[in-house]
């Protein structure tokens, strides 16, 4: 008896036990979010601003966010000149450290005459709390934005557009550029494997110090600065915004330092495509999708490159101003005669923009007359460039470049005159100017040139007249 009345007082517990839990769980689905609703609506009331986090580390696998960067950027001009307390970041490929809000700051920006607040804060959470018996606290920085909810609609269109669009352009100007190589495919795989290795993109090479008729310098800027400005251009026209451009000339008249002058100019990276690595179509068209933007691709000695009917040529790897030793003997080594498949019309429909992603790219050959006339025709290359032996114009500003003179010396219209009859590259001209010593002076150098000179052609003298000849 006393068994049975137990057994029916625990199953009354139980019973009450199990309508508190259905009770609680039906509590639980409904009162949250209700009473999240309300506090909202009240909190709304009297609260009338919005706020939009902005946080370092999105989505699934946690990359880093684009948009958080572009704000850092951003915000970095007003932090630096108004926040009381700041942070610096030593940002990968930046060239300086990046200054942002520290935590719990706030700087306002005013916009089409809206005020918005900015703050940044940091999130702490466990990291591998269910694993571990040692959870790591995992820190994710934001920055909030906070406005008054009568502009949601400008800022949501207009303002945040701004702020992504100049961060990139910031992000742009103060990345550390780089120079690329292409891997041999035979590379492409496993752990870590990439398609193009990169170094820090540092010629010093510029507009003013290339030896080149000023008319046609002027020229090549105004096309490039064209260029820059012209995505829309492109865009209604229906034409991949990239331009070609084919350098020849002779050995050592400055096709490569043209391409570093003009990645400085442009501030672009660049990308050295040495085509004899690249075996087939598909190669060179997974290589090319790999590229960024804002970057020039460099065909180096095209006419050297490929005969493009299928055939390797004997590769002749120079040692450019760019390349390391290493970087040329590596190449070389990866390209013993190996049969390339890469066709004219592979190459042309990159040209024409239909692999290729926005940027410019540039061919330097030392044999014009040795190229397929279907591949540097304008369409495919918008510009041809000729890189001239050493004329006067060119000379004075080698001249000022490497030994500091003005445009009077005594010497000059001796240099004037050799230089309309002897051919010499830019390349031996500065080679000559170049002080031997630390006792050599400007006019010393200048001598040993006019000596070159004057070694390259038939000196006479006719009546007291100088008469110069071509050797
Ligand atoms: N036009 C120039 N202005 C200034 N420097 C020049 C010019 N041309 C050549 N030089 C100097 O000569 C060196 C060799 O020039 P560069 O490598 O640009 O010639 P290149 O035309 O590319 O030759 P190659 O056909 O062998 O590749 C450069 O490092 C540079 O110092
Ligand atoms: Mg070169």
């Amino acid at each position: 008896m006393a068994r049975t009345s137990a057994v029916e007082m625990w199953t009354g517990v139980s019973t009450v036990l199990a309508c508190l839990v259905v009770a609680w769980t039906i509590l639980k689905q409904y009162l949250p979010s209700q009473i999240d609703t309300y506090i909202h609506h009240a909190v709304g009331y009297i609260y009338p601003y919005i706020q939009i986090k902005f946080r370092e580390f999105s989505g699934e696998r946690l990359k880093h966010s684009e948009a958080y960067a572009a704000i850092q950027n951003y915000l970095m001009l007003a932090a630096s000149a108004r926040a009381k307390r700041l942070r610096a970041d030593a940002v990968k490929d930046s060239k300086s450290l990046v200054l942002t809000l520290d935590d719990n700051e706030e700087i306002i920006d005013v916009f089409h005459g809206v005020k918005v607040w900015w703050s940044s804060s940091t999130h702490v959470s466990m990291k591998n709390f269910n694993f571990s018996l040692y959870p790591q606290l995992e820190e994710n920085r934001y920055f909030q934005l906070t406005v008054h909810r009568n502009y949601r609609g400008m800022i949501m269109e207009q303002y945040i557009k701004h702020i992504l669009d100049e961060g990139k352009v910031i992000a742009v100007r103060n990345r550390q550029r780089k120079l690329y190589l292409n891997e041999p495919s035979s590379s492409w795989h496993g752990y870590r494997s990439k398609k193009w290795s990169h170094v820090v993109f540092e010629h010093p090479a510029t507009f003013e110090t290339l030896a080149l008729d000023s008319a046609k310098k002027k020229e090549i800027m105004n096309d490039l600065e064209k260029f820059t400005k012209g995505k829309e251009y492109y865009a209604r026209i229906g034409k991949a915004w990239k331009r070609g451009y084919l350098l020849y000339g002779p050995p050592g008249t400055g096709k490569s330092t043209m391409v570093a002058a003009m990645a400085n100019f442009l501030n672009y990276d660049v990308y050295d495509l040495e085509l004899t690595t690249v075996m087939d179509n598909s190669e060179l068209r997974k290589l090319l999708i790999e590229t960024s933007g804002k970057s020039i691709i460099v065909i180096e000695d095209i006419d050297c490159s490929l005969n493009l009917t299928g055939q390797r040529k004997e590769m002749e790897v120079k040692k450019d101003d760019v390349e390391s030793d290493d970087t040329a003997k590596k190449l070389a080594k990866d390209n013993e005669n190996k049969p390339s498949k890469i066709t004219l019309s592979g190459l042309l429909n990159f040209l024409d923009g239909i692999w290729s992603r926005r940027g410019e790219d540039y061919r330097t050959t030392n044999h014009v007359d040795k190229l397929d006339p279907a591949l540097i025709r304008r369409r495919r290359m918008d510009k041809h460039i000729e890189m001239s032996n050493c004329r006067f114009e060119a000379f004075k500003l080698l001249a000022k470049n490497y030994l500091g003179l003005d445009d009077a010396h005594e010497l000059y219209p001796r240099v004037r005159n050799l230089l309309e009859v002897a051919e010499m590259t830019p390349a031996d001209v500065a080679e000559h100017l170049r002080a031997k010593s630390t006792d050599d002076d400007g006019d010393k150098c200048l001598k040993n040139l006019v000596a070159a000179l004057e070694s390259k052609v038939n000196v006479t003298l006719r009546g007291g007249e100088l008469v110069l000849k071509s050797n």
